[in-house]
């Protein structure tokens, strides 16, 4: 009888980033597993091997997609450093004075091909994030329709989830990093090409991860450093604990809404290619309580934009916190006698807002 050999990592661990926080592994099931089920319906990430989900976009090389894609223009981030912390277009407007650390561009995908083929040290970095369209060529559509469907209308039905909204491709460097932060929609997010890590965390660390304000141009992004923590302005961040995954070819990871990610590809690890699933939650139907932590950080996000809208100013909400003596009993009020709910969207992340030095 033929013994199957253990399969090799094909990843080393000198390819990860170092952080301060600890971390458990996510779990990685087959298919047939029926825990798959009950993790997604629980909400809880899970990693699953052998979906079919986007099997034929393994094909999808630089060559091939510049054969195929057509001439439309494809959204790319440039950055100088290989962090890429996405921001809101919109909200920059009314943040005058900040200017984002990426910029975006737009280029045709031979373009894209020539800058990362003929990258060097000190050139800027890119990482391409363009939704599927209807400017793709025959061919990607062939593939697209050819994505297995059936298993993953299968979950959308199961989870009443809503319609699916977009499809994200995006193309990085090694060594891309795309920043903690959560999303506001249900993600099968499935990995075609290289290998990329994913960190998360579950929203009941909300406290820990210190997301910047509603209004700000970073909304839905942590402020913490995870290369340099900064815990005088973020004490917290000490107990966040992370469930992480290194994603290859054919791993579709069931990225829960409202969960904490950062993505990041591997060192010295090639180029790395990632379609996302991204779909509408599951309309509400009877709340129960307690509520959870999601459900907490939904009614955040509502009060902090009532605030805003209220207020009329962004700076007058940042700048809570006393501007004279006489001031200082708010403050007070703020520390002693609010509960947990109100603290967590104030202190740290209020008290301590500052814009990243770029
Ligand atoms: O793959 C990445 O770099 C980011 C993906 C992401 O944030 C998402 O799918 O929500
Ligand atoms: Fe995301």
């Amino acid at each position: 009888m033929a013994t199957s050999e253990p399969k090799q990592q094909p990843w080393r661990e000198e390819q990860l980033r170092k952080y301060t926080f600890k971390t458990d592994q996510i779990p990685r099931l087959p298919c047939s597993d029926s825990k798959v089920d009950e993790l997604i319906s629980l909400g809880q990430p899970v990693v699953i091997t052998d979906t079919k989900l986007a099997t034929p976009a393994l094909k999808w090389t630089l060559d091939y997609l510049q054969e195929h894609l057509g001439d439309g223009d494809y959204s790319t981030y440039e950055s100088d450093s290989h962090i890429f912390r996405y921001f809101d277009e919109k909200k920059l407007q009314s943040h005058k004075g900040y200017s984002p650390p990426m910029k975006r561009i737009e280029v045709k995908f031979p373009e894209f091909v020539q800058r990362v083929r003929n990258y060097e040290p000190g050139d800027k970095k890119l990482y391409l994030q363009q939704q599927l369209n209807d400017t793709v060529g025959k061919q990607i559509v062939v593939d697209f329709l050819q994505f297995n469907w059936p298993w993953i209308s299968t979950y959308q039905r199961k989870n009443n989830w809503g319609q699916l909204t977009s499809n994200l491709l995006l193309i990085g460097m090694e060594g891309n990093v795309t920043p903690c932060h959560y999303d506001e929609q249900e993600n099968l997010y499935a990995q075609v090409g290289g290998y990329k890590r994913v960190i998360l965390f579950p929203p009941s660390q909300f406290s820990c991860l210190y997301p910047y304000p509603v209004h700000h141009p970073h909304d839905r992004q942590c402020q913490v450093d995870f290369e340099n923590p900064d815990y005088e302005r973020f004490p917290n961040f000490r107990n966040a604990h992370g469930y992480e995954a290194v994603l290859g070819p054919e791993d579709v990871l069931y990225l829960p809404m409202y969960w904490f990610h950062h993505f990041e590809s591997l060192l010295d690890g090639g180029l790395t290619t990632s379609i996302t699933f991204w779909y509408k939650s599951a309309p509400t139907t009877d709340i129960t309580y307690p509520l959870k932590p999601q459900q907490k950080m939904a009614m955040m996000r509502n009060i902090e934009k009532m605030i805003t809208e209220a207020l009329n100013d962004p700076e007058e909400v940042r700048s809570f916190g006393p501007k004279s003596d006489s001031d200082s009993w708010v403050r007070f009020l703020a520390v002693v006698l609010v509960g947990p709910f109100m603290k967590d969207m104030v202190l740290g992340r209020y008290t301590n807002c500052r814009d990243p030095v770029v």
